[in-house]
């Protein structure tokens, strides 16, 4: 495990926002750690940063006990929480040269972080300049610039456009097929699901999930989302004919998804029995009914 944490918990005053974690961030996975706003996830962060100290429990990063092995463990990760420490009067290219020169790392490295994030061309410009995307990349570029074998992310594609979400994303990819891990913290199920291979799952400082991206699949299949003109005789009909009806309220009903001929079967068999189907479609699941379905099969 590059990353594995054990009972870990810290408490803000007599507030504990995080509750006994216990992470398993395999190498070469791209670990999505997902939750709402102010479930945790930063401050776990700075834990892993040794920003703040743990308050009870354990980490390990490479195998080593963080505090023990501090100077070592932490020159092997990148990371970029918040916003980027970018200098907005110089370029893109300066910013890197000036960590470069820090960091006593070969200006080539600059050029090719340039390449990696897709600055070249607008590396010349000044950071100022730069759309929220650019500043992003710029910031892992930064983050990347020593090599380091574990990158850590908080919430890197807040505020980005569907284009800079998919720029993120492919960058991470890239990444991990050259043999890094990342760990990336997210508040979107939907952005998570399409890049990471592990997720741990987080709300009110508990982990309630953690597995593979299959084990959430499995967890987070969709539903039909049904809109009729008699919501209880509908379902009624639908557990009839051995669909099953997962969530029903006054306007809507939901059934468990399968397949698009599944969509287009149960609209027949409601209109062939005198329903007025005012709508139906594939929905995925949020990340609030996410939870719903994990505490319940956990119950
Ligand atoms: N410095 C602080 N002092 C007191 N409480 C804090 C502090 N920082 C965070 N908190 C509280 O700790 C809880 C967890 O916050 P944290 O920032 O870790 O959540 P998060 O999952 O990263 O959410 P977000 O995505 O909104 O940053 C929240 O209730 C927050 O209000």
């Amino acid at each position: 495990m590059v990353i594995q944490t054990n009972g870990l918990s810290f408490s803000f005053g007599n507030q504990q926002v995080v509750k006994s974690l216990s992470l398993q961030v395999p190498a070469g996975s791209i670990y999505g750690f997902l939750g709402p706003n102010g479930a945790g996830k930063t401050t776990t962060i700075k834990m892993l940063l040794n920003l703040l100290r743990t308050g009870e429990g354990s980490i390990h990063i490479f195998g080593q006990e963080l505090e023990a092995n501090r100077i070592s463990i932490l020159s092997q990760i990148g990371s970029l929480i918040e916003q980027p420490a970018i200098y907005h009067h110089l370029t893109g290219r300066e910013n890197l040269m000036n960590r470069a020169m820090l960091l006593q790392v070969n200006e080539n490295k600059v050029d090719e972080m340039l390449k990696l994030v897709q600055l070249t061309n607008a590396g010349g410009k000044k950071a100022g300049q730069y759309s929220l995307g650019m500043k992003q990349r710029l910031g892992i570029a930064l983050a990347l610039l020593n090599d380091p074998k574990l990158l850590i992310l908080d919430e890197p594609t807040n505020g980005l456009d569907p284009n800079g979400i998919i720029e993120i994303r492919e960058l991470m990819m890239k990444l991990v097929a050259n043999g890094k891990t990342v760990f990336i913290s997210s508040h979107l199920l939907a952005e998570i699901e399409k890049m990471a291979t592990h997720v741990g799952i987080i709300n009110n400082g508990e982990l309630m999930f953690q597995g593979t991206i299959h084990d959430l699949q499995n967890i987070s299949q969709p539903l039909i989302h049904i809109e009729t003109d008699n919501t209880v005789d509908a379902a009624n009909l639908l557990k009839r004919h051995n669909f099953t009806v997962t969530e029903i309220d006054q306007d809507q009903l939901f059934v468990p998804f399968n397949s698009k001929q599944q969509i287009g079967d149960i609209n027949t068999l409601l209109i062939q029995n005198g329903f007025t189907v005012f709508g139906i479609n594939k929905q995925r699941k949020d990340l609030e009914r996410l939870f719903l379905d994990i505490t319940t099969k956990s119950n």
